[in-house]
């Protein structure tokens, strides 16, 4: 699928969804790191017809497999975030709208699936609270705040090929104010947990956060009452050298115990890659740079594609290792190589 759509990308767009900050080292690690985690099954466990649906904040979602928030999807395919959207309520799962959609919540939404809103906090506090009330307005069931980008990352591939700005034609339309004009997404050095107290009193729907990898931040986390956290390195693309997120897991699962949903992005592209995070202690996954190929290579018929194949395959894991369902995945059946 990646290399169906990188035949039809725009080589430095191809390069902006692909690459990573600096030496792309934790970009390759967080696939590699899969591949140092093994799978110990159970046997004559009579897993029957097993049963992949999860339950996230209340709704219950088909398979545990959601795609992650991705900027600029008009890139990729003309109907940009809504095609994704269909693909995903085929599936039945949820889309995480990125804050950078070229497509504007309201038609994404119109596709009928489930979404969450992933949300910069723009240091513009007013137009902060109307983007959200926007996105809880077009039915927006969760916020997922980005706590890994207090500064843009370093990326290299896009300094090169002078890829600063969406190219004529497309916009961030989830940055219009009310006087009709798109503004820039900012990134906030100042970004701190006050921000996140200030969110709570702001919506009511349930509160994500998105790239915690120190336990200790877990542990806030749950101090500050948020309601789910996302293991992520931003796809290797914000601090190179950072932890691989399966690496990272097990200590946030550890200091969490249990108050919170746990997930887990990053590297994800098999199902027993999902099979492994969800061992180790992960409610649910989200995809990214797959999703985008989908997208790239077949619109909507792609999306839908690569999200089923990575439930079909999670599915036939769970079989062959014993299990029935994703809470039957325990710690016990993985190891990690020497
Ligand atoms: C092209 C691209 C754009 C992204 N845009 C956003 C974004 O707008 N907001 C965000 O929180 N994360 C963004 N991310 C990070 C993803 O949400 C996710 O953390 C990462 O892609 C997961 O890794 P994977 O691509 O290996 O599955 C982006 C990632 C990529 C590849
Ligand atoms: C202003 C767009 C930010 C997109 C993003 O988060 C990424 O490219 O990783």
């Amino acid at each position: 699928m990646a290399a169906r759509a990188r035949a039809r990308l725009d080589p430095a767009h191809w390069d902006f969804f692909a690459g990573g900050a600096g030496n792309e080292r934790t970009l390759r690690d967080n696939e590699d790191a899969f591949e140092r985690w093994r799978i110990v099954p159970r046997v004559l466990r009579s897993p029957g017809e097993r049963d992949l649906r999860t339950s996230l904040f209340g709704d219950e979602l088909a398979t545990p497999v959601l795609v992650a928030p991705t900027a600029f999807h008009g890139l990729a395919h003309p109907a940009g975030e809504v095609a994704t959207a269909r693909g995903a309520a085929d599936v039945g799962t949820v889309m995480v709208v990125s804050m950078a959609a070229t497509a504007p919540v309201e038609r994404i939404a119109m596709a009928g699936g489930p979404l969450w809103f992933q949300l910069y906090p723009q240091p513009d506090l007013t137009f902060t609270e109307s983007v959200v009330k926007r996105a809880e307005a077009a039915g927006c069931r969760a916020l997922v705040v980005t706590v890994d980008s207090p500064v843009f990352g370093r990326r290299e591939r896009d300094l090169r090929n002078g890829f600063l700005d969406l190219p004529p034609g497309l916009l961030c339309e989830n940055m219009r104010d009310d006087t009709g004009r798109v503004r820039n997404i900012a990134m906030d050095p100042d970004l701190g947990w006050q921000r996140i107290e200030w969110l709570r009193g702001v919506t009511g729907l349930p509160i994500l956060l998105k790239g915690v990898l120190h336990p200790a931040d877990a542990r806030l986390a749950v101090a500050h009452g948020v309601d789910g956290v996302v293991v992520s390195n931003h796809g290797g693309r914000q601090l190179d050298g950072v932890v691989a997120t399966v690496d990272a897991l097990p200590a946030v699962v550890e200091a969490v115990g249990g108050r919170l949903p746990i997930l887990l992005d990053g590297g994800v592209r098999r199902g027993t890659d999902v099979l492994v995070a969800l061992a180790l202690g992960a409610t649910a996954v989200l995809v990214g740079r797959p999703v985008l190929w989908g997208l790239a290579a077949d619109g909507a018929d792609g999306v839908r594609n690569v999200l089923q194949r990575l439930t079909t395959e999670l599915d036939q894991g769970l079989a062959l290792a014993g299990a029935a369902r994703p809470a039957d995945l325990t710690g016990d059946l993985v190891v990690a190589r020497p």
